[in-house]
């Protein structure tokens, strides 16, 4: 077993803002090179958590701890200041060269020029941006300029790097090169890290871990799988885009399949209710497959559904299909499914789905 203590460790804390209470969380941990994503929706509480890590918020109670000192004196958090750094979602550049930019936080580090140019080059290489050296920061593009903030915070090789909403400012392919490229270099340098994001596939993307931040508290965490597959509630399933969250009544529960009655059919689910018991459904619409023809005996997924096309919404890359079962669903096909399949709207449809991709919640 391994003993060592976590990089960072939060017990009880609290935190205020305008003497109205914003954040508390029981216990949250980062390990060493671990990479956790914290999600949760506008005002959650994600920017103050992030800044009372990096001690430029003061808690109103519990403890930070670093390798399990606690971050309680002034000598305790210069020597763990020093071990971290921060990315906002503005850049924060100065007025000045790139380089200067990017060897900004190593000047302070008594390194020698020689030095300082070497480090500064190989980090803007590991972000593409050696051509840039030379350049006014101020003259840089919005994908260019948090490049440059991100190299300015690698350069120090931070143990931790806490980044908040690092790229919700840039457009959709910038996010993407850019969210590329960091995953590469957290990997490669092994350096922990937290993102703070309410986009889910920039979590999926970087994190290992997930946790989902809703009014200051943690309300769930675990592998991004298990948030997205088994969200502990409905705020975590419409979060994550379960899309499909319903509530039926169970009919029975054996062997750990429960069989819910909801608009007419009979569900079955892999969980554990009482006969009679009111639960919560959800179902993520890329688990269900959508047919013309009817595929009992064909398919091996226990739930086939008779249905009526409502709906057909493009969403960019694949298209949202919403159906009457007698209750509402929504599933997504590609535009080539759709159009081989003449999907619109009154067309009678089979969604089918499997017992295991359903999870089932109950109520409190
Ligand atoms: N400077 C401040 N003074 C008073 N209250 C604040 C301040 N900054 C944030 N808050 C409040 O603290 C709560 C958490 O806000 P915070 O900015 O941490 O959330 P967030 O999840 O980062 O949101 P967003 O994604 O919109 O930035 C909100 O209720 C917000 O109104």
């Amino acid at each position: 077993m391994n003993d060592a203590p976590n990089f960072l460790e939060v017990e009880q804390l609290t935190v205020a803002r305008g003497g109205v209470p914003v954040i508390d969380i029981p216990r949250l941990s980062l390990a060493e090179g671990e990479v956790l994503s914290l999600i949760g929706p506008n005002g959650s509480g994600k920017s103050t958590l992030m800044l009372t890590l990096a001690t430029l918020l003061p808690p109103t109670g519990g403890r930070i701890r670093c390798r399990g000192e606690a971050i309680d004196s002034d000598r305790a958090r210069f020597a763990y200041r020093r071990r971290l750094a921060m990315v906002f979602q503005e850049p924060l550049l100065f007025d000045t060269t790139v380089f200067e930019n990017v060897a900004a936080g190593l000047k302070i580090r008594r390194m020698t020029r020689g030095e300082i140019r070497s480090r500064v080059m190989e980090t803007l290489e590991l972000f593409s941006m050696a051509g840039f050296a030379e350049r006014s920061a101020s003259k840089l593009s919005g994908g260019e300029s948090q490049r440059t903030s991100l190299a300015r915070a690698f350069a120090i090789r931070p143990e931790m790097i806490l980044l908040d909403e690092p790229f919700a400012a840039l457009d959709a392919p910038t996010r993407l090169a850019l969210t590329t490229d960091l995953e590469r270099i957290l990997t490669e340098t092994g350096t922990a890290a937290i993102v703070a994001t309410h986009d889910q596939l920039e979590a999926l993307r970087l994190s290992t871990r997930m946790a989902v931040i809703n009014r200051g508290a943690i309300v769930q965490g675990g592998t991004p799988a298990e948030v997205m597959n088994r969200p502990a509630n409905e705020f975590v399933a419409s979060f994550v885009g379960m899309e499909n969250v319903l509530t039926g009544t169970v009919l029975a529960c054996s062997q750990s399949v429960a069989t819910v009655s909801l608009g007419g059919h009979a569900i079955e689910l892999v969980g554990q209710a009482e006969p009679g018991e009111s639960v919560i459904f959800c179902l993520r619409p890329e688990n269900i497959a959508i047919s013309t023809t009817d595929p009992a005996g064909v398919t091996s997924a226990r739930n086939v559904i008779r249905a009526v096309v409502r709906k057909v919404i493009p969403m960019g890359i694949y298209n949202k299909i919403e159906i009457d079962c007698g209750f509402p669903l929504v599933a997504y096909l590609t535009s080539q499914s759709i159009d081989h399949l003449h999907l619109d709207p009154g067309k009678t449809v089979y969604a089918s789905f499997k017992a295991t991709a359903v999870h089932l919640l109950r109520r409190d």
